[in-house]
């Protein structure tokens, strides 16, 4: 059935070099409108997930659907609106970022008016005049996401944009995406190795590893896992005296040192339970401590879960 709140849909998408698999049955859902933060380790399959989208590769396993509607059979009147960013585009450097965009915006054919617009979009206006080889690497990929913003496209493909930016360069990136989302509508496809450059700016979240989508979901769906993954610490003297005295309650706690036992947390209630059925058997609690991990630790945990 076709779903319309989703921009691209990709069903058991799989691909592979040779006799190497290097995608499994990847089924990616990126709705209308949202930044979508694709995040995995080097290797994972990220960019060759984003050239299949873009039909770079050729023909894969499994069907890539934009706007709705079939790749294989509609790839020229689709990628008409994508906008893609995949490897550093070849800027001519002894040119001012504006005749860059001028290069291209006459080759493709679109009004004049795009380059002033454009380079107003990534905020490049005051220094459109200068040659881009006195350009910062922050300059040079707005410059770049300018060029792909030429079309006017309503999806956006951006392959590790922050690669190489400085702290500075990053937050301007995230601000320019969110801009970009929130004011003109787009839908961004963002890659990234590292979650802690797309949480705050994404709305959802796939997780690939080894080829193999491993999470996808809003990041509020990805917080809730976290939650589920909340534990809780307690110190006391005797961490294996204590499962013996109470072994139905502790049956799920782990021995983590002689003084220390570790559980997963299920409700205020049941914390309160046992601290009074500890003091109870006569075991004294020296600390006891809820430890959320962060989204970062639950990133880690997944990627690392099949290594
Ligand atoms: N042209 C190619 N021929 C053979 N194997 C390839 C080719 N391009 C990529 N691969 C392999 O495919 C796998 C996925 O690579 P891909 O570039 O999609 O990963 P990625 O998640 O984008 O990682 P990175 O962040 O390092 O670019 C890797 O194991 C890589 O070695």
């Amino acid at each position: 059935m076709l779903d319309t709140s989703l921009l691209i849909e990709t069903e058991q998408l799989s691909f592979q070099f040779g006799p190497t698999p290097i995608l499994r049955a990847v089924s990616l859902q990126v709705p209308t409108g949202s930044i979508y933060g694709f995040l995995g380790p080097n290797g994972a399959g990220k960019s060759t997930t984003l050239r299949l989208l873009l039909g770079l590769l050729p023909a894969p396993a499994g069907s890539v659907r934009l706007f709705g509607h079939d790749l294989g059979r509609h790839r020229e009147a689709l990628l008409r609106h994508v906008g893609a960013l995949i490897e550093s585009p070849s800027l001519y450097e002894h040119l001012s970022g504006r005749d860059n965009l001028e290069a291209t915006r006459r080759l493709r054919g679109l009004p004049a008016a795009r380059t002033a617009t454009v380079l107003a979009l990534v905020g490049l206006t005051a220094d459109a005049h200068r040659p881009v080889r006195q350009y910062s690497l922050g300059m040079r990929q707005r410059l770049s996401i300018a060029l792909a913003l030429l079309p006017d496209p309503e999806l956006l493909i951006l392959d590790e944009p922050t690669n190489g930016l400085d702290p500075n360069g990053i937050i301007e990136l995230r601000e320019l995406l969110r801009y970009l989302q929130r004011e003109h509508g787009k839908t961004i496809l963002v890659s990234s190795h590292l979650l802690s450059e797309v949480e705050r700016v994404a709305s959802h979240v796939g997780v690939i590893r080894g080829g193999e989508l491993l999470f996808q979901g809003s990041l509020a769906d990805l917080q809730l896992h976290q939650a589920g993954q909340a534990h809780i610490v307690i110190e006391t003297q005797d961490a294996a005296a204590c499962r013996q005295l109470l072994p139905a309650e502790l049956a799920d706690a782990h021995v983590t040192s002689a003084g220390t036992l570790q559980l997963p947390f299920r409700s205020p209630e049941r914390v309160a339970a046992l601290v009074q059925q500890l003091v109870a058997v006569g075991q004294p609690l020296y600390q006891i401590a809820c430890r959320q991990p962060s989204l970062e630790d639950t990133f880690l945990h997944l990627t690392a879960a099949r290594a």
